[in-house]
């Protein structure tokens, strides 16, 4: 089956002589599929976030979806391919613009459908989506700074969503929040791969995190991925001291437990 993501050798050197921040990096993502990409800081993580998402260039190597290239392509040309593929970030405090209102927030990826909806059509879907990811239609007209962390995650999510992607990746979409909060904003990623087929490549330092949803987990270390595989392969018998070393390290396993 074509994956509905591969990256070919996928190199990013920052600079002429600076060591590759990503050194021939291959994984592929099955549609529907959470694959998690874990790493300590400094790995390598956000800059193959960065290239999937077409938001960086690869000093060599691609980056294909459902087989097309995307590496090579314009802007221009990648603008309409763009709602296919969205992204959440870590920190919901700094990813929601404070001056504008959550319904223009959410509504805001429209703009690259083409027969985007208007007015009262557009309210309704964007409060559709409110509800689906646990908060209130009636909260489109209000502002993030009247929102937790974790309503905020949960408003980045939505707005991930409004194009219904194929792809979403998540950037360390937990670790700003508590850990009861984690939680729910992962059982919510869940519900929403469940209930919109929606695959998610997600971004992580915390084993325990892809050990509540992933299904595969590629590790990474030094801009190299170390090791991959199903989750249970990798996770109950790591043949890298290095996911050894990850897994000792990682007490959220205990405590996220499986409370979801
Ligand atoms: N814009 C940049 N300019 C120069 N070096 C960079 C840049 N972005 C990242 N790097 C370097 O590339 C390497 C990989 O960084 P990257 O942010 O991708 O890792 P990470 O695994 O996401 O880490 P973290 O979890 O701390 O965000 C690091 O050595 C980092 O210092």
């Amino acid at each position: 089956m074509t994956p509905l993501l591969r990256t070919e050798n996928l190199c990013r050197r920052y600079g002429a002589d600076g060591p590759a921040a990503l050194d021939k990096v291959s994984i592929s993502l099955q549609a529907g599929e959470i694959l998690g990409i874990v790493g300590e800081s400094g790995s390598g993580k956000s800059t193959l976030a960065r290239l999937v998402m077409a938001l960086d260039r690869p000093t060599s190597g691609a980056v294909f979806l459902e087989n097309r290239q995307i590496t090579a392509l314009s802007d221009r040309k990648l603008r309409p391919l763009r709602r296919n593929f969205q992204m959440v970030f870590q920190d919901p405090y700094g990813s929601l613009d404070p001056r504008h209102t959550i319904g223009r927030i959410i509504g805001e990826p429209l703009g690259l459908e083409e027969n985007a909806p208007r007015g009262a059509k557009r309210r309704e879907r964007i409060g559709a989506l409110l509800e689906e990811v646990g908060l209130s239609a009636s909260d489109i007209d209000r502002y993030p700074h009247q929102f937790s962390g974790g309503q905020r995650q949960r408003i980045a999510i939505a707005r991930a969503l409004i194009t219904r992607p194929k792809l979403l990746v998540a950037d360390e979409p937990t670790s700003a929040l508590d850990v009861t909060v984690q939680a729910q904003i992962l059982a919510l990623l869940l519900r929403m791969r469940a209930d919109h087929g929606v695959s998610i490549l997600l971004i992580t330092h915390d084993i325990g995190v892809v050990d509540e949803i992933c299904d595969r987990v590629a590790v990474m270390r030094a801009g190299r991925v170390v090791e991959t595989g199903p989750l249970r392969d990798v996770l109950d018998n790591p043949h890298e001291a290095y996911t050894r070393r990850l897994l000792a390290a990682e007490p959220t396993l205990a405590r996220l437990g499986r409370s979801t």
